[in-house]
């Protein structure tokens, strides 16, 4: 009797979630991360719904695209419950993959070439125009400044072999380039536009990398707190490439073996955080040194509330 090994608050926690539709998916996941086991957690679901595994899955999933459907063609009338449910804030950005084609309300075409589930990621062709590509690189040219690293006995910036690339920070908003790029990214990602941090421009010349790394905050450390207070968690981020690199230059994720190569235009958007809103460790990823040519991105971190 699973439901018997977790404690009242669990169980009233799991019966409050079930009730406001959550997918079991996530209520999983975060059982097992409250601390019991794969087995536990599954009976306990099961029991909870009173109905079998998959059922409880097919029926979440269609309660979902349900959903879905009534936001956008407003024929499903959503039941009182998952009104409620529908209240909550989204835990993190949303594309919509309906269609292989997106079109932009600013008339750009943006193409989704490829897409995985966990983690989430999406790969746009398109995003940018390379008319936007190339404004943005003159506009960065300028402001262009050395990266640094944080020194770990001192924790003073302080230049680095490692990190040799070139940064340019804007103000969201700071120039109609910039604004227009920042309104079509929170159309399509569904994340407002004030939930993102500025954009940043980065060129690494040959050797640049940045090396793996994890953009959301590591909620254990102490260094992540104040970051956390302002705008919570970097809930997803997305990087647009603004140019091709000859040889090098991939952005990689280590732990999934997968690589997306600079295209000029292109842009990858990956979730930092699972469907239940937990920092999703299989984000680690990496710039490859360059090897050849030079490479320019923009990086876009969206953060969980208002930011700034
Ligand atoms: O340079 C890359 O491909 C990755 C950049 C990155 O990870 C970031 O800006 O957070
Ligand atoms: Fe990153």
């Amino acid at each position: 009797m699973s439901l018997l090994q977790l404690t009242p608050e669990w169980r009233a926690w799991l019966h409050e979630n079930v009730t406001r539709g959550c997918t079991a998916a996530s209520l999983h996941e975060l059982l097992v991360k409250g601390g019991h086991s794969q087995g536990v957690a599954r009976e306990a679901l099961r029991e909870t719904c009173a109905l079998g595994w998959e059922r409880l899955q097919a029926s979440t999933a269609a309660w979902q695209q349900g959903l879905a459907l009534s936001a956008h063609a407003g024929v499903v009338q959503a039941p009182a419950e998952t009104a409620a449910f529908a209240a909550q804030p989204a835990l993190r950005p949303h594309v919509n993959q309906n269609a292989n084609r997106l079109q932009a309300s600013d008339g750009q075409t943006v193409r989704i070439a490829a897409v995985l589930d966990q983690p989430q990621v999406v790969l746009f062709e398109n995003m940018l125009s390379a008319d936007e590509c190339l404004a943005l690189m003159a506009l960065a040219e300028s402001r262009l400044s050395r990266s640094t690293v944080v020194d770990e006995q001192q924790g003073e910036a302080r230049q680095d072999e490692a990190r040799s690339s070139a940064g340019a920070w804007f103000q969201r908003g700071e120039t109609p380039l910039i604004a227009r790029i920042e309104a079509r990214l929170a159309e399509l990602l569904h994340w407002p536009v004030d939930h993102g941090e500025g954009l940043q421009v980065l060129r690494y010349a040959i050797g640049g990398e940045y090396r793996a790394h994890y953009d959301y905050f590591n909620p254990d450390l102490p260094g992540s707190q104040r970051h956390l207070q302002t705008g919570g968690q970097r809930v997803g981020t997305c990087l647009l490439y603004l140019d091709e690199v000859t040889a090098g230059g991939g952005t990689r994720f280590p732990k999934i073996g997968f690589e997306v190569r600079p295209s000029r235009g292109a842009a990858l958007y990956f979730a930092d955080v699972t469907a239940a809103g937990l920092e999703d460790a299989d984000t680690l990823h990496a710039g490859l040194p360059v090897v050849e040519g030079i490479k320019y991105i923009a990086t876009k971190w969206l953060r969980q509330r208002p930011y700034g």
